[in-house]
């Protein structure tokens, strides 16, 4: 039976200095950020998910944004090598929980880089964006990794957004989402929904028909509501400031042998 861990991380006291690029930069509202964190705690455990909290690294702004720190294929824990340099301090802690859940560990090197937010997993088929935070050094080192473990890995252009995984995700059945005018090459994936708004692109697969999703996307939670899932919807405004969205706040952990 899949694990039905994620890891989560309290965000730091400095998470108003988080990183900004793609979008002018917005007052965040820190103990408003803390309320909605909680909420989306709360919403994985809800339906279901154990949530590990990662030591917080409150010296890091961006710590919140787990996911960036470690890819996890089959019992396997990546852990990244970030783009952005004042994160690269983020993945010591990570490495910490993984390997304390038995995790086998391996790692991205220099001059590789690579974050968790640029890698989506569809089975087998394994997404990495080549963009802003991840290099070919860290794609090649990611297919080294995983392909002698049965992964596919796809490499995808990314230079609209900050990550593979800000303007993609997918469907429980596969197909993948994803908002157009911030893709550089949607025909790359075979089976693929155009959806109508940005932030309507990042779902997470809570398990069943359940997909969590961010409130600033009615419309597309309308259109998959419709298409027979139940949306689960969460403000993660101060997040969205920081061009963090659902996937960022959390990494399931689904192959691991618990
Ligand atoms: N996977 C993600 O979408 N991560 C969001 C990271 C946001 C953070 N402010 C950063 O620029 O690194």
């Amino acid at each position: 039976m899949p694990s039905k861990k994620a890891l989560v991380r309290r965000p730091s006291p400095r998470l108003a200095e988080g990183l900004v690029t793609h979008i002018e930069r917005e007052r965040v509202d820190a103990d408003l950020a803390v309320e909605q964190w909680e909420a989306y705690v709360a919403a994985l455990r809800t339906h279901g998910w154990e949530t590990i909290e990662v030591d917080p690294a409150g010296d890091c702004p961006d710590s919140v944004f787990v996911e960036d720190t470690v890819v996890m294929y089959k019992n396997v824990a990546l852990i990244a090598r970030p783009g952005a340099e004042s994160r690269r301090d983020e993945t010591a802690g990570v490495e910490e929980a993984v390997a304390g859940l038995g995790c086998s560990v391996n790692w991205i090197w220099e001059p590789g880089t690579l974050e968790g937010g640029d890698v989506l997993k569809i089975g087998d088929t394994v997404y990495v964006g080549r963009g802003g935070r991840t290099n070919a050094a860290g794609v090649q080192q990611l297919r080294a990794a995983f392909e002698p473990l049965g992964a596919r890995v796809v490499a995808v252009p990314v230079t609209k957004v900050l990550h593979l995984k800000s303007a993609v995700t997918a469907l429980p059945d596969g197909t993948v989402i994803g908002h157009i005018p911030k893709m550089d090459a949607p025909s790359l994936f075979a089976r693929f929904l155009p959806v109508p708004e940005e932030s309507g692109s990042h779902v997470v697969l809570l398990g069943g028909d359940k997909l969590l999703m961010a409130a600033s996307a009615p419309k597309t939670a309308e259109l998959f509501a419709d298409l027979g899932y139940e949306p689960v919807v969460v403000d993660i405004s101060e997040f969205e400031k920081l061009e963090g969205c659902v996937t960022c706040l959390s990494v399931r952990l689904r192959g691991l042998y618990a």
